[in-house]
């Protein structure tokens, strides 16, 4: 069928602005539609980042991008690419967390997603069919908004992480932004002022748990692999009590990932490797503590718990060095709500003789003495001076990683815990962070955040036709980031910097794509790994549309 010349200007996927051919004008009837220059994508690529320039708040740019994002994609992608460090906190993470507060408000259009209602589970399928409008289909991201970030229940407003997190597949790894689709799982929110808000655009009931929300999550994963063969499903920031299930029941005959424990899990992996790089210690001889053993903090546990058990420690000795603090303080078996995930990392009250004592981060560091501190509790400013001295005082080169997001969420500020330690702490923080300059040595902070790796994986995952994505595979993405950084230089980052997103995600997607291949999960045939990434590439440039 051939597409009327507005049809074309208004779908982002085809529109290319001032920049369509005299001959596109011709044949597609846009002749007088746009003003007659033509200008190539660099002029109008730099015309948008003087407009960008003028722009004061961060707020201010992300809403001046996403307009571009909303007309073009060639266009924002071509510009995205060449300022890939300076847009991550501006498109993502800190700056999208504001957007999701008040996404109603500032609502202007949908950004082709789809809106699934648990009230209308009915339309799950016709609603998908119509957001693609077509389009080959071979990435979600979904959320059901329930755990932004730290930020908790969003309810529909969540869809922006969905959206964002898609962006950053196609900014670092190429992701044809046509092939990709941003899902929101509407279940109803718990957030009252949400509730109570008469501009909310989303259902406005508390959450649907139980049977109900079972079967919606499952008409979607169904009508999505039905219309979408292969696709590749990544949950996002879904809730504490439903992440990891999720993820259980659908990652054997699925292609499902879930970011927040694996995505967080493959990152801080990397992290850890990139420390004991520049201390040149083992990971057998760590002592492991997680503060906020949520989804995050209990996904990437059992990844650093299975690391050891790779590094040839017995499963059972490895649990011995790990410990989690959450809410009640260290975990205990005795106690009656742990999660599932928190169980097999429960310790017994025999192992200390003050177990009782043992209520709060300050009392945990003291009796532990941990070597490696990860923050996923959504606390700011828990990793307090007093705590983190005392966990320099037990190990000379203290692994820190404060996690939680945003920015106002952090456990601890990179600069502090560099000055608390006298330069010794290896740090790495979710949001970025400018470098440190103490005593003379610049310390580069790296970013320990999911989007250093869910792009890469999705890429490798989808070049190579993966049928599943295992245990192996994920280890081997978290391996493959070693090696970029020079553990010599004194200050150096234990992570590759963002600025370098685009090339090491390439990195990831071709260890992911060869483990898939040698493990024999590839739906379609695969004669080389390496070429079949190389050849998913989608590079932000204007086709023919003669
Ligand atoms: N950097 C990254 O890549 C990355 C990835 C995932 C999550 N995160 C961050 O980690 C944080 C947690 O995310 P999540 O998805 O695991 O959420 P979650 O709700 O599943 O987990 C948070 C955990 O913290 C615990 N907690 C709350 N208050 C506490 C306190 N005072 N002391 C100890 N524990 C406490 C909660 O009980 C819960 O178990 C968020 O801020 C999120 O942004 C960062
Ligand atoms: O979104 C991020 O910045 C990372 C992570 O997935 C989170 O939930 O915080
Ligand atoms: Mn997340």
């Amino acid at each position: 069928m051939k597409l009327s010349a507005q049809s074309i200007i208004n779908n982002p996927f085809l529109n290319k602005g001032t920049a369509f051919t005299a001959e596109e004008r011709a044949s597609l009837g846009l002749a007088g539609l746009i003003p007659s220059h033509i200008q190539t994508v660099s002029e109008q690529t730099q015309q948008a980042y003087a407009q960008y320039q003028t722009k004061v708040s961060p707020l201010e740019k992300r809403i001046f991008l996403m307009s571009l994002f909303n007309e073009n994609r060639v266009l924002f992608y071509n510009l995205f690419s060449q300022h890939i460090a300076e847009f991550m906190p501006v498109v993502y993470d800190p700056t999208i967390a504001d957007t999701i507060e008040n996404y109603s408000a500032l609502f202007v259009q949908p950004q082709n997603a789809a809106f699934l209602s648990i009230d209308e589970p009915d339309q799950v399928e016709s609603i998908l069919k119509n957001a693609a409008d077509g389009r080959k289909i071979r990435l979600i991201v979904v959320t059901d908004g329930e755990g932004i970030l730290g930020i908790g229940d969003w309810g529909v407003q969540g869809v922006d992480i969905s959206v964002g997190k898609l962006m950053v597949y196609t900014a670092a790894a190429g992701i044809d932004p046509s092939e990709v689709l941003p899902v929101s799982l509407d279940a109803g929110t718990n957030r009252q002022s949400l509730l109570d808000d008469p501009l909310y655009l989303g259902n406005r009931h508390e959450r649907v748990r139980g049977q109900r929300y079972d079967e919606f999550v499952d008409k979607f994963v169904n009508a999505a692999e039905k219309l979408f063969p292969n696709v590749y499903l990544h949950f996002e920031d879904f809730g504490r009590s439903t992440a990891a299930e999720l993820l259980r029941r659908y990652q054997q005959k699925n292609v499902v990932f879930n970011d927040d424990i694996q995505g967080t899990g493959i990152i801080v992996l990397a992290s850890i490797l990139g420390a004991l790089n520049i201390s040149k210690q083992s990971i057998k001889d760590q002592v492991y503590l997680s503060f906020g053993a949520g989804t995050a903090g209990a996904g990437i546990t059992s990844r650093i718990w299975q690391e050891m058990i790779q590094a040839g420690v017995d499963p059972e000795e490895a649990r011995k060095h790990f410990y989690m603090v959450d809410k009640q303080g260290l975990l205990f078996d005795d106690m009656p709500d742990l999660t599932p995930e928190q169980k097999p990392f429960a310790r017994s009250r025999s192992e200390f003789a003050n177990a009782d004592e043992l209520t709060s981060l300050a009392a945990a560091v003291k009796a532990i003495h941990p070597t490696i501190l990860v923050g996923t509790s959504t606390q700011p400013g828990t990793f307090t001076e007093e705590i983190i001295k005392e966990m320099a005082a037990h190990t000379e080169r203290p692994i820190i990683l404060p996690l939680s997001n945003p920015t106002k969420l952090a456990e601890a500020k990179a600069a502090d815990l560099i000055e608390w330690t006298e330069g010794r702490a290896l740090v790495a923080t979710g949001i970025p962070t400018d470098p440190v300059e103490y005593n003379g040595v610049t310390y580069e902070i790296g970013q320990a955040n999911n989007a250093l790796v869910y792009p890469g994986l999705g890429l490798g995952a989808i070049a190579s036709t993966a049928k599943v994505l295992n245990d192996q595979t994920i280890s081997k993405a978290a391996h493959s980031l070693g090696g970029i950084v020079d553990p010599a230089q004194a200050g150096a980052a234990i992570l590759p910097p963002v600025s370098k997103l685009d090339a090491f995600s390439q990195t990831v997607a071709q260890a992911v794509a060869e483990d898939v291949v040698a493990q024999g999960l590839n739906r379609e045939p695969i004669a080389d790994a390496k070429a079949a990434v190389a050849n998913e590439k989608w590079v932000p440039e204007y086709r023919s549309l003669d």
